[in-house]
């Protein structure tokens, strides 16, 4: 069991600070509705049944990519979801937020603009030089409790995540409890056949390092996405090239490089690569292209191709567990969907015990029509449930941990 509090421990007519993780797909500049709404609402809408005063916290994207937006769009989903209205302010802890969050009365909700818009949130820093920055003593004062329900980011030691819970009495939401007790349980699970991985996805630099650790645990990989474009990258393909303004690859590949060779050079046989891409033909077609024939980088690949997922099915097939950290492809796309729709595919038919994670990867099963019960749990939190995997430990679980312990002496 957790050693941190939870909603239950709360006291009356608090005025709580709630850190979310909204973090969704961005597409036209807009947030796309994804089940992080749907299960935070439960969270939020107990507080504000309950009478408290609640004022949220969440992130959206990461500076310099194109899903680094204000928080507006969010407020109108969650809203809609908890079944209450949500304020918004376009502000974090300046006037304008301080007044909205004064004018609060019992049983509203507010939410302040993403957390990276304020320089203290970011870069990553202990507790204790995070409890001292600006943003956390301007907003801690006007709070009784501070409640963390952002399991999924709970890998980042941020301002929002482990700087308040050091300076106010801190509690876990429904979402940080449920998460942890079910990816902790599957942490310590033991499977008698083959173990899958399918690395996928765009955070290429956190699932590396995961691939580096889950070592032991794990029998074979199947990579798809940025990742699999890199390990391609790395086997000498000239594949990872940046389609539009993002800078996907390269950075990632400067960053990796060393670990990515000593991944495939340790556990190659583990490994394995898609044999062909998929890219935006001349008419907008998908069209697709046997690795082996790949020459020049001049082309933004977009999924993985049709040999590879029938390659990939066989050995999802044989598994006796299946763990899926990221999309093979950019399946926000119809014709790049076939990727990571058919691996979910394969994974839904097998009685495999089997595990998806991302706000990303999880919203591909709504879009193409598949069961959320035929996966043994669906979990919000990408990073976050990797790590678990690999038992390393959560700061922002552990800053909560931490909180209940002075609380109890
Ligand atoms: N080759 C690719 N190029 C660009 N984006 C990709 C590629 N393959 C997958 N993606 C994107 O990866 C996203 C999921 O990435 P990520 O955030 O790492 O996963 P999650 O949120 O599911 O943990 C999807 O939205 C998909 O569009
Ligand atoms: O969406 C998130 O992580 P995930 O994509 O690994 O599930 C979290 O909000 C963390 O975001 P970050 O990886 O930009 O720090």
């Amino acid at each position: 069991m957790p050693a941190f509090n939870t909603l239950d421990d709360l006291s009356a007519d608090s005025r709580v600070l709630v850190r979310l993780d909204l973090n969704s797909p961005i597409e036209d500049g807009t947030p796309q509705d994804n089940r992080r709404f749907e299960r935070h609402a439960e969270t939020v809408r107990e507080l504000a049944e309950a009478g408290h005063r609640v004022v949220l916290l969440a992130h959206q994207g990461r500076p310099g990519r194109d899903d680094f937006t204000s928080l507006g769009g969010h407020a109108e989903i969650l809203a809609d979801r908890v079944g209450r209205d949500v304020g918004f302010v376009a502000d974090t802890y300046g006037d304008e937020a301080l007044e909205a969050i004064d004018a609060l009365d019992a049983g509203e909700i507010l939410l302040l603009e993403n957390t990276r818009m304020c320089d203290d949130e970011l870069p990553e820093a202990s507790p204790e030089e995070k409890a001292e920055t600006e943003f956390v003593r301007t907003l801690a004062p006007l709070f009784d409790a501070y409640v963390n329900d952002a399991y999924s980011a709970a890998h980042r030691k941020h301002a929002s995540l482990v700087g308040f819970p050091l300076v106010l009495p801190a509690y876990a939401g429904r979402v940080m409890e449920t998460e942890y007790e079910a990816n902790t349980a599957i942490a310590t699970r033991e499977f008698d056949g083959p173990v899958t991985m399918v690395v996928g996805g765009t955070k290429a630099t956190d699932v590396i390092g995961v691939m580096d650790a889950l070592d032991d645990r794990v029998d074979r990989f199947l990579l798809g996405g940025v990742a699999g474009e890199l390990f391609l990258r790395a086997a000498g393909h000239p594949v990872g090239r940046d389609v539009g303004e993002m800078d996907l690859f390269d950075e990632q590949w400067e960053r990796n490089r060393e670990l990515i060779e000593s991944v495939l050079d340790e556990r190659g046989d583990a490994i394995r690569l898609a044999s062909d891409l998929a890219y935006e033909g001349p008419d907008g077609e998908r069209a697709e292209v046997p690795v082996d024939d790949i020459g020049e980088k001049e082309t933004g690949y977009l999924d993985v191709g049709t040999t590879t997922v029938a390659d990939y099915e066989p050995a999802i097939r044989e598994s006796d567990a299946v763990f899926v950290k990221g999309a093979l492809g950019v399946f926000e796309d119809e014709r790049f969907a076939d990727g990571t729709v058919g691996v979910l595919d394969a994974i839904a038919e097998t009685d495999c015990f089997s595990v998806v994670g991302g706000g990303d990867t999880s919203r591909a099963i709504e879009m193409y029509g598949l069961s959320e019960a035929d996966f043994s749990h669906v979990s919000i939190a990408g990073g976050a449930y990797i790590r678990a995997l690999t038992g390393e430990p959560l700061p922002a679980v552990e800053t909560l941990e931490a909180a209940a312990e002075r609380r109890r002496d």
